[in-house]
């Protein structure tokens, strides 16, 4: 199979999650708490068990990594040269209070760096996808677009996006090298997505995350032409160590 059909089997898949998703997004459904008390509800339990059974199905080779199956060793994936990287449901507390904002993250990490990537949003209609040597696009209901990053000088007022459940401390102090800011909340992987359409210009993240929570968007927004970095500006990363959690990182189109 080559990436174009990949990615689209990868797409597709991440639509049927989203099907699953919606049918109890719909009704009244229980949530439970992590350890980390981070909530989760039967649709990231449907979601990942679609997820993973079609990944296995569709390459039988690469190993599956979800957030919902997240217990294998560093030892193991020390191993691994590529696997696919999955958050179930990206946004789980916007799933939980009905706005919309969450999406199904697939991504296809080799040596460290996402390759192809697909982010999903089922209540909003919309997708992302992107796999080097093809390019990053954004689809709504049937039409299709390829996604582009135009650099924007440090001028003006400046476009931010962050996280509308999971404020940050530092984010201030961080903003304060520019003039002006217009700052918009935004739920899950969408921020990535949205400096990969020009509609931000940057999405700064000074608080945790997981790498199941960036991967996929991660691939959309640098395969688009945007930067994706720590804070010291060398290359964000995964795989690289024991623990999951990512350092802070920027994702910009600023020049
Ligand atoms: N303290 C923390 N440690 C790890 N991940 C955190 C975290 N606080 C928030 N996140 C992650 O940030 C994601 C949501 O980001 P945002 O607020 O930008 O939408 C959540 O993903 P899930 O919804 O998949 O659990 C959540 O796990
Ligand atoms: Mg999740």
């Amino acid at each position: 199979m080559n990436q174009t059909e990949l990615l689209e089997e990868v797409l597709n898949l991440s639509r049927e999650a989203g099907k699953a998703i919606m049918v109890i997004y719909a009704k009244d459904f229980a949530i439970d708490y992590k350890q980390d008390e981070s909530p989760v509800t039967e649709a990231d339990i449907a979601a990942h068990q679609i997820i993973s059974a079609r990944l296995t199905e569709l390459t039988p080779h690469i190993p599956v990594l979800s957030e919902e199956n997240a217990d294998i060793s560093w030892a193991e994936r020390q191993t691994w040269s590529q696997y696919w990287l999955v958050d179930p449901i990206d946004g789980t507390k916007e799933f939980i209070k009905k706005n919309g904002e969450f999406t199904v993250n697939i991504a296809l990490v080799r040596n460290g760096v996402p390759v192809l990537g697909v982010v999903h949003a089922p209540a909003l209609n919309v997708s992302y996808l992107a796999a080097e040597a093809i390019g990053a696009f954004k689809e709504i209901g049937e039409a299709r677009i390829e996604l582009k990053v135009t650099e924007v000088p440090n001028e003006g007022v400046i476009k931010v996006v962050g996280s509308r459940s999971h404020p940050s401390p530092d984010l201030a102090a961080f903003l304060t090298q520019f003039a002006e800011v217009d700052m918009v909340p935004k739920g899950s992987s969408l921020k990535l997505c949205l400096v990969a359409e020009g509609e931000a210009d940057i999405y700064p993240r000074l608080g945790p995350t997981s790498e199941w929570d960036t991967a996929a968007g991660h691939a959309v927004a640098a395969i688009a032409g945007a930067s994706v970095t720590n804070i010291d500006g060398s290359p964000l990363r995964y795989n690289q160590k024991d623990s999951y959690l990512n350092p802070y990182f920027v994702v910009s189109r600023i020049k």
